[in-house]
C-alpha cells in the first residue's frame, strides 16, 4: 500500500497497540487526503497520542498498516522524515539563543529549509525575533516549537495536543498558525481535546474513545448524523424532572399538550425542547454525558 495508490497522505488501517494488557489502539483505520486539517478528537486516555506517535515513527505497533507519506514510518528514511514535520514540546534549544538563532540552527538540519524570516513570521514571532528564548511566554515558546517543526518544509504536520494549557487569545492565534500553513498546502494532523479546536480547525476529524474510532465526518456532518434527535424536558405534577430523546418532538409536546390539558390553556410545567450542541453529540459519543 502507497500513497501513491491510495491517493492519501496518511492511510492507517486496522492499527493496534497494547500497553501490557491495555489496548491502547484498538483498531483504528484513518484516511487524510492531502492538503486537509485532519483533526482526531477525544477525551484523555482515548489513544491519540499513541496513535500520532505511531505516525511519527515514534512508537511501535502490534497490528495494522500505516502510510504516511507513502512510507511505513516504522522504516522510513531521512528524506521522509524530512518531508514530515513533527512538533516536540519545549523542543531543547539553549535558552540563551534568541529565537532566529534557533530556527537558524535547526535549518541545517535539513536538505531544503524554508528561509528563517518566513519561519518567523509565519508563526508570528517576528517582533520577537531577536529575544532570547527564556523571555519567551508559554504560547510564544509554543510557537517557536511549531516553527521548528516547520523550518523543515514538511509536506505534512502531526500535532499532538498543541494548544494544551494554553489561555483562550494563545489558542486563538495558535489556530490562525494552522491555518496559514493548510492555505499553503500543508496537511495537517492534529489531536485534539478541544471539541471547540477540532469545530475550528478541521476539514473532517474522528472522535476516538477507548482505542476505536467512534464517528467520523466533518463538523457540519457530525452534529446532522447525531445531532437529529430533539430532547424535550418538563416537570411531572409530582415534581420529577423528565427528559425522552426523539426524532419527533412536535408529537412529543402534542401529547404532553393533551396530557396537562394544555388546549385548556394551562401551560406544561417546564417545558424545554432542544436540540444537542456538537458538545452534547461529542460527549455522547465518548460516553462522557454523565460527567457534565
Ligand atoms: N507508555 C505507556 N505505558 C503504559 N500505558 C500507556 C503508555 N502510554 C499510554 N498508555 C495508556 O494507553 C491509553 C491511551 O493513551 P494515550 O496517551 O495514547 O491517550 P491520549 O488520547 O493521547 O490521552 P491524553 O489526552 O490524556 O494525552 C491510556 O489508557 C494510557 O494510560
Amino acid at each position: 500500500m502507497t500513497t501513491q495508490a491510495s491517493g492519501l497522505a496518511v492511510d492507517v488501517r486496522g492499527l493496534r497497540k497494547r500497553y501490557g494488557r491495555v489496548p491502547a489502539v484498538d483498531g483504528i483505520d484513518l484516511a487524510v487526503r492531502h492538503g486537509e486539517v485532519f483533526g482526531i478528537l477525544g477525551p484523555n486516555g482515548a489513544g491519540k497520542s499513541t496513535t500520532v506517535e505511531i505516525l511519527q515513527g515514534h512508537r511501535t505497533r502490534d497490528e495494522g498498516e500505516v502510510s504516511v507519506l507513502g512510507a511505513d514510518p516504522a522504516t522510513a528514511d531521512r528524506a521522509w522524515r524530512a518531508r514530515v514535520g513533527i512538533v516536540w514540546q519545549d523542543e531543547s534549544a539553549p535558552a540563551e539563543l534568541t529565537v532566529r538563532e534557533t530556527v537558524s540552527h535547526f535549518a541545517r538540519f535539513y536538505p531544503r529549509p524554508r528561509p528563517v524570516r518566513e519561519v518567523i513570521g509565519l508563526v508570528g514571532l517576528q517582533e520577537k525575533a531577536d529575544s532570547r528564548i527564556k523571555a519567551l511566554s508559554g504560547g510564544q515558546r509554543r510557537r517557536l516549537d511549531v516553527a521548528l517543526g516547520i523550518v523543515g518544509g514538511p509536506r505534512l504536520l502531526l500535532l499532538d495536543e498543541p494548544t494544551t494549557g494554553f489561555d483562550p487569545a494563545a489558542r486563538r492565534q495558535f489556530w490562525s498558525v494552522v491555518r496559514r500553513l493548510a492555505d499553503e498546502g500543508t496537511t495537517v494532523v492534529l489531536t485534539t481535546h478541544y471539541l471547540q479546536e477540532a469545530e475550528a480547525l478541521a476539514d473532517r476529524l474522528v472522535v476516538i474513545a477507548a482505542g476505536r474510532v467512534v464517528a467520523e465526518g466533518d463538523p457540519a456532518e457530525l452534529r446532522q448524523r447525531y445531532g437529529s434527535e430533539a430532547t424535550v424536558e418538563w416537570t411531572d405534577p409530582d415534581g420529577t424532572r423528565r427528559t425522552v430523546r426523539t426524532t419527533a418532538p412536535t408529537r412529543t409536546v402534542a401529547e404532553l399538550m393533551s396530557r396537562f390539558g394544555s388546549r385548556s390553556g394551562s401551560e406544561i410545567p417546564g417545558l424545554k425542547v432542544g436540540r444537542p450542541s456538537l458538545e452534547d453529540v461529542y460527549l455522547r459519543l465518548t460516553g462522557q454525558e454523565d460527567e457534565r
